[in-house]
């Protein structure tokens, strides 16, 4: 343990806060960058495995990686002030949101002077950001809120990031992230500042409730292609690799990583398993339970929060909800006692039917995914306006083009130049407003239909697909059933109702009542 806690170090550039999975691929690609980084964590295992990968990493030189057990030393080893004009000094939190980042801004409060910059990189309700932003603010040290994505391995080889700061903190910091960040094929650098205060986290935990979508999409698709219609785990993988090398969902993360992970028949406690280790993997989504992450409950939060349609986004969640508790959910299915999953009749058909149908799946998936995508965008733009953030979608989808994990090439393509169109905090309704997309998203009602027919007549689990198809659905209905809801709620609470064909302004209360006959009872 040579280096750890070396109180002759006085060079260091970048001082990580945190040495688990991101903070430890974070400080091994900042070295790996030329900086000298000091990492810091209270465990000094976690150190010391880090200084170990350091060491045993070829591209990294070990000599730039300093571990330190003490905060207070950590930032000691970062050049004093007598040597020459001082930089401020960069610090990156790869932490567990909540508690431990306050306890982290309370030490750096004292350890730290003006002008220095504390980035938080790890997931964080936008709220708690622009509090600390405030109370680091009051000693004049600048506190960024910092989405970074891509899980670990983009932490180690370029994630994409989404900092929230002023102009002038984005313009001292801009070099380092963008040498830091992930590139898309043209050489951008996926970073942009996204707008000041909590914009960052903000965009951040759009991006997971976006990817929460996605992933309840896949899942739900993978199973219905395996138990309802019969195809095995390797036929889904070598599937989900045609999606990602060609077509609309080209390109797409989590399909890659998705025909990748299906063809492994060993992992963690799985010797072998014949049709894949997904087979042996109990169905249950434990991390909402602890709040360790927060990101996809924050994301419901701010769909009811700013009325704005995400059925797919909460629908994914919900399905994570009923995962979670084995035990409970099967007791709960011995008491409903009703049909499980059962075979499709599509499992019997030919080649040339079966290849037809496969292509209208892809359809399906690529529909819900976009999907999820506007009701994520749309959700970003609201709390842009309500914010006053400035959030531009364009600089969303280029930050999204590589080391994040709701990197879809195909629809980014797509998407990219329809939004170059409008300016921040525009536009607020995207099928509205863009009638490219809507028409995109219509071509694949139909295919959306027949996978969600397919789980229904077979009592598969779909809530994403379904909460998908109800969107389109209803979204695209002149004549909702909501006039009922309308008459009783002014039946019971003196609610009022507007008239049919006579609504001025969308969103505005209606003018009428009746007087109805006295409630049942009354
Ligand atoms: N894993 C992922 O794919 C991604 C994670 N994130 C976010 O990044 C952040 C870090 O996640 P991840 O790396 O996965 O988490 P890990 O648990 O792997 O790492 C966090 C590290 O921080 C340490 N730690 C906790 N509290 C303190 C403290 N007060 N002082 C110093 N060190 C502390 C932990 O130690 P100990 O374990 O001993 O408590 C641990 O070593 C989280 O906010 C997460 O939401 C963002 C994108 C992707
Ligand atoms: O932020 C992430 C990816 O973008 C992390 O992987 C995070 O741990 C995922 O957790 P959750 O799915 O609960 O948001």
């Amino acid at each position: 343990m040579a280096d750890i806690d070396n109180d002759k170090v006085n060079d260091v550039e970048i001082g990580i806060v945190g040495s688990g999975s991101m903070g430890g691929g974070m400080t091994l690609l900042f070295s790996q960058n030329g900086s000298k980084i000091g990492c810091y964590d209270y465990e000094k295992e976690a150190v010391q495995k880090l200084m170990d990968e350091a060491k045993e990493d070829e591209n990294v030189n070990e000599k730039l990686v300093h571990g330190f057990t003490s905060l207070e030393k950590m930032i000691n080893a970062f050049p004093k002030a007598d040597s020459g004009e001082k930089k401020p000094r960069i610090l990156v939190l790869s932490m567990p949101h909540g508690k431990a980042v306050d306890g982290i801004l309370d030490d750096l409060l004292s350890l730290l002077d003006k002008g220095d910059i504390v980035i938080d990189g790890g997931n964080e309700w936008w709220q708690e950001t622009e509090r600390r932003q405030a109370k680091a603010g009051e000693k004049g040290i600048e506190w960024v809120g910092m989405g970074v994505s891509g899980g670990y391995q983009s932490a180690r080889h370029g994630p994409s990031m989404s900092p929230g700061c002023t102009e002038e903190t984005w313009k001292y910091l801009q070099p380092y992230l963008e040498k830091w960040a992930a590139r898309t094929p043209e050489g951008e650098p996926c970073v942009m500042r996204i707008g000041p205060g909590g914009s960052g986290h903000y965009v951040k935990m759009i991006h997971n409730g976006i990817e929460h979508a996605h992933l309840s999409i896949l899942c739900e698709t993978r199973a219905i292609l395996h138990h309802q219609l019969g195809l095995s785990n390797d036929e889904i993988s070598d599937l989900f690799e045609s999606w990602w090398k060609d077509g609309p969902l080209r390109g797409n993360f989590l399909v890659g990583i998705g025909f990748k992970g299906l063809r492994f028949s060993e992992g963690g406690g799985i010797e072998h398993a014949q049709d894949g280790i997904v087979e042996k993997i109990e169905d249950k989504v434990t991390q909402d339970v602890d709040k360790s992450e927060g990101t996809g409950t924050w994301s419901t939060k701010e769909i009811a929060e700013r009325h704005v349609a995400a059925p797919a986004i909460a629908a994914a969640h919900q399905l994570r909800i009923i995962s979670s508790d084995k035990l409970e959910r099967l007791d709960v299915a011995d008491n409903l006692n009703l049909a499980q999953p059962s075979e499709a009749k599509e499992a019997k058909l030919d080649k040339a039917n079966k290849d037809k149908l496969m292509q209208t799946i892809q359809t399906a998936v690529y529909g819900a995914i976009l999907g999820a995508f506007v009701q994520g965008l749309d959700i970003i733009t609201r709390a842009s306006q309500d914010q006053k953030w400035n959030i531009s979608l364009a600089t969303c989808i280029k930050i999204w083009r590589q080391g994040c994990i709701i990197q879809s090439d195909a629809i980014a393509e797509f998407l990219l130049p329809l939004f170059e169109k409008f300016g921040p905090s525009e536009p607020v309704n995207l099928l509205k407003s863009i009638p490219e997309l809507a028409s995109e998203f219509a071509k694949t009602y139909d295919a959306q239909k027949k996978l969600y027919t397919i789980a229904i007549e077979t009592d598969a689990v779909a809530p994403a697909l379904g909460a998908s198809l109800e969107y389109i659905k209803t979204v695209n209905c002149r004549d909702l059933n909501t006039n009922f809801q309308e008459l009783e709620l002014d039946y019971f609470g003196h609610h009022n109702y507007d008239l049919k064909g006579k609504a001025e302004k969308g969103h505005e209360k209606g003018k009428y009542h009746t007087e109805f006959a006295k409630m049942p009872g009354v």
